[in-house]
């Protein structure tokens, strides 16, 4: 009888990580909109993110995956300068924003105008306490845009975008509190949508929803990325399968395993990655 032998993991190369490329990184996208450089980040003294490599593809999704407290949503939140509402964090190294190269993360950036380019929505729908009109038209507010005509034909175009017009167009001055969860959670879309946002953030923004606006929220994700560069934080593995183009697996602070998703899920190289994505870790 021939033994099957048990499954082997590549070995690494000079110069290369255990998983078989720099940093973990093993595709390189064609068309990039933005580059995590060697990204440290601590809270405190903690170091949550330890010299972090990330491309990010132009017009596509990119998700990030991995067990509780690796970092996912620390390394998101750093795209847009959350971090820095709370003193004692810190940044070291760089986030990228291609073609021009402004690193997001340095001390010369402006972090509200870095949010009016890289918009987020996140796991529990937020709506301010407004009417629907204005909750998208907050953004635009902040940016100075305050003529009626101009914000109509913005709220509607973000509420178009967000696959909600149709649904709100004849209440947009009721309160946003009266839609549903699913309905909310796209009125946060439309609120990122109107000030035109190169890249959006998701931050597990289906987990808080059911399955049917879950699949809402995917199909506009999908649409949205003809548009907009998207990077998305999700426990679901099968929501990642479906939805982006390439996927990253993130371990205790490190970028494990960044890889096209379809290579990702059939072929991963690194074990971590194999265990977890098969559930036999995290
Ligand atoms: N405000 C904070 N102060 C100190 N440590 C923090 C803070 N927020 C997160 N951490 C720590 O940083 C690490 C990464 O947390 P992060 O929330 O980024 O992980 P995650 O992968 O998004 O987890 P989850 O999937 O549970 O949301 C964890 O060890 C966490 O305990």
């Amino acid at each position: 009888m021939v033994e099957t032998p048990a499954p082997t993991f590549q070995k690494p190369i000079a110069g290369e990580t255990e998983s078989g490329g720099i940093g973990g990184i093993l595709v390189r996208p064609e068309k990039l909109r933005a580059e995590v450089r060697n990204l440290s980040f601590w809270y405190g003294d903690f170091l949550a993110l330890k010299s972090v490599n990330l491309p990010i593809a132009d017009r596509e999704v990119t998700a990030l995956i991995g067990p509780s407290g690796c970092g996912k949503s620390t390394l998101l939140r750093s795209f847009n300068r959350m971090h820095d509402l709370y003193p004692g964090n810190r940044y070291d190294g760089e986030i990228t924003l291609l073609p021009e190269g402004r690193n997001v993360v340095g001390p010369q950036t402006d972090a509200i105008l870095i949010r009016l380019r890289i918009g987020m929505v996140f796991q529990k729908p937020n709506p301010f306490p407004k009417s629907i009109y204005e909750n998208v038209a907050a953004g635009l507010r902040v940016r100075g845009i305050n003529r009626k005509s101009v914000l109509d034909e913005r709220v509607e175009e973000a509420l178009r975008g967000a696959a909600l017009w149709n649904e709100v167009k004849d209440r947009l001055h009721d309160s946003a509190y009266g839609l549903s969860g699913g309905q909310q959670q796209r009125l946060c879309i439309a609120r990122t949508l109107a000030p035109n946002p190169e890249i959006i953030l998701f931050d597990e923004p289906t987990s808080a929803l059911d399955p049917i606006a879950t699949a809402r929220i995917e199909e506009l994700i999908d649409e949205l990325q003809q548009h907009y560069t998207i990077v998305i934080v999700t426990h679901n593995m099968q929501q990642a399968a479906r939805i982006s183009s390439y996927t990253a697996y993130m371990h205790l602070g490190e970028m494990t395993e960044f890889n096209a998703t379809k290579e990702f899920f059939t072929n991963p190289r690194h074990e971590r990655t194999q265990q977890y994505i098969t559930g036999r870790f995290g």
